[in-house]
């Protein structure tokens, strides 16, 4: 039987029809691991290929594997243990969803537009963030803020702009260049008038080790067309900052 695979979540998945994926394809079962492999140490998973959108890279999950065993040595651990046994495959796994914006285009979530009879502001607030800061492959985490101003009234659906922040936080980041490139794609992709984003994230890299301010929370912003009006612009913020 034939199963569908989303090459945009990546899940396999009939539901996959209910998150609204657009691109999917058909891969046969037998693709997938058994679940008795799946459970065996040092496995080998068998999957879907991530390939950027242009073609010019894959995930290469054998490579990854290959070294995290690398990693565990040089840093004085024995891969060959029980409980590391598994551990480069869960990295090679878990690098797959960590990392896979890189094979994601913005254009996935935003392509599917529908008309509306107004022009307004459109506000998301509180987008959940998860990221990998590109300096030190550590964590960050906080919320994205999405404000737009559609063109003839053409929208996306709300979870999209979700869809949109994690295209571009599912890679290596700075958190500067996550909330730029946010707020471009708005533009190109939507053709927004204008748009404002504004990103708050704590950088583990600077609360669990380094600096140690596990207080610190750093937050970008990027404006883009009649969005930088300021009296449009400032009410953008204050319904951004509201309680
Ligand atoms: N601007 C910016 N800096 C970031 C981001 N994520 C991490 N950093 C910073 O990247 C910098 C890397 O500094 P380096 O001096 O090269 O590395 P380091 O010696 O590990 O720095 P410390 O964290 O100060 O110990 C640090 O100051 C981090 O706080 C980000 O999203 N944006
Ligand atoms: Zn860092």
């Amino acid at each position: 039987m034939a199963t569908m695979i989303c090459t945009v979540c990546c899940m396999v998945s009939v539901d996959c029809s209910e998150r609204q994926c657009m691109d999917r394809m058909d891969i046969d079962d037998n693709d997938f691991p058994t679940p008795t492999q799946q459970t065996q140490g040092a496995r080998t998973s068998v999957g879907s290929e991530l390939v950027s959108p242009d073609g010019r890279r894959h995930y290469d999950e054998e490579g990854v594997r290959k070294a995290v065993r690398d990693f565990l040595v040089a840093i004085g651990e024995d891969p060959n243990r029980e409980g590391l046994l598994d551990t480069p495959d869960r990295i090679a796994r878990a690098g797959k969803e960590l990392f896979g914006g890189l094979y994601q285009s913005p254009k996935e979530p935003l392509s599917r537009r529908f008309k509306t009879d107004t022009d307004e502001m459109v506000l998301v607030r509180n987008i959940e963030l998860y990221s990998v800061c590109e300096h030190h492959l550590m964590p960050f985490l906080g919320v994205a803020h999405i404000a737009y101003i559609p063109s003839n009234g053409m929208v996306v659906g709300l979870s999209k702009l979700a869809r949109l922040v994690e295209v571009y936080a599912r890679r290596p980041q700075v958190q500067e260049r996550l909330t730029k490139q946010i707020a471009d794609a708005l533009m190109e992709e939507l053709d927004a008038r204008g748009c404002l984003v504004v990103i708050d994230c704590e950088h583990l890299c600077m609360s669990m080790r380094g600096i140690k301010k596990s207080q610190a929370r750093t937050t970008t912003s990027a404006v883009r067309g009649i969005m930088k009006n300021a009296a449009t612009r400032a009410e953008a913020m204050q319904l951004i900052c509201r309680e």
